[in-house]
């Protein structure tokens, strides 16, 4: 065996026990297992350029092969990273087929036969783009960058191939794919920070944004909606409803049933309460066991009605494996008309009064108040 061949066969078995050791790791398919893969992805890349312009200037064939070696590496890091990032339950066998596809592959190139390894080159980065277009939960600005440019690099390498030269005349291809690979490889990496720090903020965001047990949004979220809510209230000259409801004995739910089935509870609450509201609605978990629905564009009558559907869809959960318990919860609505100079916080103290009302009335009940009039609510409904 050459030393050419030697090192092409190493870097293929260096990628198989790449693709083995990603096997090995915690959370396979999850996106905390893709950042070492790239993070190795990012130091090969960078080993690559550098390889790179010394070989542009000065091409000797241990060079060559050496720049290969790396390249095909990049490859193997740069799919599995992706793999892992698209977070799709991938069945193992295809991993073992691909690694044994890689193998294949840089075995042939080691023979230089420079079309298959670009042909490769070109079906590797179009999965890519690929897995990442297609991403569960959505891909952001870095993967779509990532994916438009793999595909660029896919088009190149095909470029390469088919519209220069005689097949074996591998040179003028090989610059020219150097050449583009500088931009595009340099852009690759750029998207794919990009992306990790787009998810990074998005993860807090949300993080920050949501109540941990149900979630649901948290009351954090509800204040900052709502300063955007009642701005467009002003300028559109639109009333703004407020729902509190806090659930009835939920002390004694907890006291008979456990901790474990009163969470539940909570869950299933906020889930009916999602599953009922409007998309512009915001449905926060306030703490313990006290929710809140702020709902632009909404009249009293029409928030009345809401907390009535609110209600039922409360009264008709049934905890799996406490089927006999009935959960109810008391509700508060107050509506503030533009006139009013309504503000949340006036609204939750108003709502909550109201809610008290609905509690001292025999609670799974109704109650309303009206911003403009103090102490003025009405017992709404008795159930
Ligand atoms: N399981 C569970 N219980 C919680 C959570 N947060 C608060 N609680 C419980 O909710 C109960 C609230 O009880 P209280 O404020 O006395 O009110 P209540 O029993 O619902 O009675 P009323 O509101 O008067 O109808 C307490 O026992 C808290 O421990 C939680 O996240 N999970």
């Amino acid at each position: 065996m050459d030393t050419q061949t030697a090192a092409a066969v190493s870097g293929a078995l260096l990628g198989l026990v790449l693709t083995a050791a990603s096997m090995q790791l915690k959370g396979f398919g999850g996106q905390t297992a893709a950042r070492p893969m790239f993070r190795a992805f990012f130091l090969l890349v960078s080993l690559y350029l550098l390889l790179l312009t010394v070989a542009i200037r000065r091409d000797g064939p241990a060079l060559a092969l050496l720049l290969d070696l790396v390249f095909a590496t990049c490859h193997s890091l740069f799919i599995l990273g992706v793999i892992r990032r698209s977070e799709r339950p991938f069945p193992r066998g295809v991993i073992v087929l691909w690694g044994a596809l890689y193998l294949a592959v840089s075995a042939t190139a080691a023979s230089y036969r420079v079309q298959v390894g670009l042909l490769y080159s070109a079906s590797v980065f179009l999965l890519g783009a690929t897995l990442l277009l297609y991403r569960r939960g959505g891909a952001n600005l870095g993967d779509r960058g990532m994916a438009i440019t793999a595909i660029a690099w896919s088009a190149s390498c095909l470029f390469s191939i088919f519209g220069l030269g005689k097949p074996d005349d591998a040179s003028p291809q090989l610059t020219l794919s150097l050449i583009f690979a500088l931009p595009v490889v340099t852009a690759l990496a750029v998207c794919l920070f990009l992306s990790y720090v787009l998810d990074d903020r998005e993860d807090l965001r949300n993080q920050a944004a949501r109540d941990a047990l149900t979630e649901i949004h948290n009351r954090r979220y509800l204040f900052e909606r709502a300063a955007d809510i009642f701005s467009l209230m002003r300028r559109q000259h639109t009333p703004v409803s407020l729902i509190m409801l806090d659930v009835d004995h939920f002390k004694w739910i907890n006291d008979r049933l456990g901790h474990a089935t009163g969470d539940q509870a909570l869950r299933a609450i906020a889930r009916s309460l999602t599953q009922d509201s409007r998309l512009e609605d915001v449905v926060a978990r306030m703490g313990g066991e006290e929710f809140a629905v702020l709902m632009p564009n909404t009249t009293l009558p029409e928030a009345m009605a809401k907390a009535e559907r609110l209600r039922r869809g409360i009264e008709a959960i049934r905890i799996p494996g406490a089927e006999s318990e009935h959960i109810s919860a008391s509700f508060g609505v107050v509506n503030g008309e533009p006139a009013d100079r309504p503000n949340l916080e006036t609204m939750l103290q108003r709502a909550d009064e109201a809610m008290y009302r609905a509690k001292a009335a025999g609670r799974n009940t109704i109650a309303q108040a009206e911003l403009g009039k103090a102490d003025s609510g009405t017992l709404g409904q008795r159930h």
